[in-house]
């Protein structure tokens, strides 16, 4: 298990009065033991797939057939899809560099593009950029009727036909979707299958959201020649301790959910989650959408924030310790120290600090990932640790595993069905109703 998790800077005994009462974390421990046994209820009916997919390894050579698909002569691979159709292979594709600042223009092999917010400006520049003979497009989409990606898919098919490609859509386009349900229309097959364009199967049991260890992040992961093996087991680390029983504080999911509810019952009602690493920040965006579509029902459920260190020091930090005290905070580290540049001696004199000399600048971040999460807690403020020693593929899948859990758990304790979203659909219907409306 790579996760250290620890809660005890959140709580009363360790930073004082505005930290969480021993009551309220035992209320909140009761609470996620019931949420538990339902859990265990639905592994063992098999009514969340989500559960099984730690252990499962009979898909991942289909995934991998896929990746080697898009990867042939490609100079770019483009995924189409918004929220739970892209977060979560954004989310593993940062472990090999893609969107970290300055060093994502340096990938290997197929640039890999995931355009998930449709903007015009962005949409209509990458398709004139694009060498379009020698781009493959994967258009994700689970229900296959979200306008944003429809839009997109039919202004790729537009795009071949006037580089005159489009009689040969099937080798550049990929599908990925629900299969057909009777009576239930899916826009994009039917877009994309009279082209002759092979689709995956989106698994109908598994939400958006929740998709990261399907094909829909694995994928991506496979076309950046991550372990996509390694991300699946990394889950089983994060799910073992649940399906081999014991109560809920031993359970490093059940906790954390036990810690949220703990934290809201307080009134507190906003979780910070600020990540040292670059290649967590898409992680934290992907961890925004999990916690507020689940979570926020019901006139219940708390506002996640993302947040990346040290960068964000010079932004948030004032509000957090200065601000009201209002919020639950998640500081993750990982094993930087020792890493990366050295200073040397007599520079970093002359810069005036000679206690630079001889570190690394992944001794600064670690030092100040540690100092963080103790400026924090000295200013009473509730602060949960997270430390990964080794970002991988594996520990990568151990954390994604905990957030989904962690997430169902809280769900389930605060009566909310973590699982569907309805509040979103109304601003889509009056949306295509004002697109019809306009002239
Ligand atoms: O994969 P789909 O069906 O296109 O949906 C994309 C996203 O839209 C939502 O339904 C919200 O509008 C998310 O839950 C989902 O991840």
């Amino acid at each position: 298990m790579a996760l250290q998790q620890s809660i005890e800077l959140a709580l009363a005994s360790k930073i004082g009065a505005s930290g969480l009462p021993t009551m309220a974390l035992d209320a909140a421990l009761s609470a996620v033991e019931t949420a538990l046994a339902r859990l265990s209820d639905d592994d063992a009916s098999g009514r969340l797939p989500l559960l099984k997919l730690p252990y499962a390894t009979d898909d991942l050579a289909s995934i991998r057939e896929a990746a080697s698909f898009l990867r042939r002569d490609a100079t770019d691979v483009v995924f189409l899809g918004t929220g739970g159709s892209s977060l979560g292979g954004q989310a593993l594709a940062q472990l090999k560099d893609y969107a970290v600042p300055g060093a994502g223009r340096f990938i290997d092999g197929p640039r890999v593009h995931f355009l998930d917010n449709l903007d015009p400006i962005t949409f209509d520049h990458i398709l004139h950029k694009l060498p379009l003979s020698s781009t493959r497009f994967v258009a994700i989409s689970k229900s296959g009727g979200t306008g944003e990606t429809l839009m997109q898919t039919i202004a790729v098919l537009c795009a071949l036909e006037r580089a005159g490609l489009r009689a040969r859509p099937a080798d550049t386009i990929l599908g990925l979707s629900e299969p057909r349900v009777a009576g239930r229309k899916n826009g994009l097959r039917d877009l994309l299958e009279p082209e002759g364009v092979r689709f995956l199967d989106h698994d109908p049991g598994v939400g958006g959201r929740f998709s990261v260890l399907t094909n829909v992040g694995l994928l991506p992961a496979a076309v950046l020649g991550l372990d996509i093996a390694a991300v699946r087991q990394g889950a089983a680390d994060a799910y073992d301790p649940l399906r081999a029983g014991g109560s809920a504080r031993d359970i490093p999911a059940a906790l954390g959910a036990a810690l949220n509810i703990a934290v809201g019952l307080e009134g507190r009602n906003i979780t910070v989650t600020m990540a040292y690493a670059d290649r967590l920040e898409r992680f934290a965006r992907w961890w925004v959408q999990l916690w507020a579509e689940s979570i926020g029902k019901d006139g219940k459920g708390s506002q996640p924030v993302a947040a990346i260190g040290p960068v964000d020091q010079h932004s948030q930090m004032q509000l957090y310790l200065g601000g009201p005290n209002d919020k639950l905070f998640t500081i993750m580290t990982t094993g930087v120290a020792g890493i990366g540049p050295m200073m040397d001696e007599k520079l970093s004199k002359r810069a005036g600090e000679p206690g630079f000399a001889g570190r690394r600048i992944g001794d600064l971040v670690a030092a100040q990932g540690r100092a963080t999460a103790d400026t924090l807690a000295r200013n009473g403020r509730a602060t949960r640790t997270l430390h990964i020693d080794k970002l991988n593929e594996r520990s990568l899948g151990e954390l994604l595993m905990h957030y989904m859990l962690e997430t169902i758990l809280t769900g389930y304790a605060l009566g909310v069905d973590p699982f569907d979203q309805p509040a979103v659909e109304e601003g889509k219907i009056l949306a295509k109703q004002y697109l019809t409306e306009a002239n």
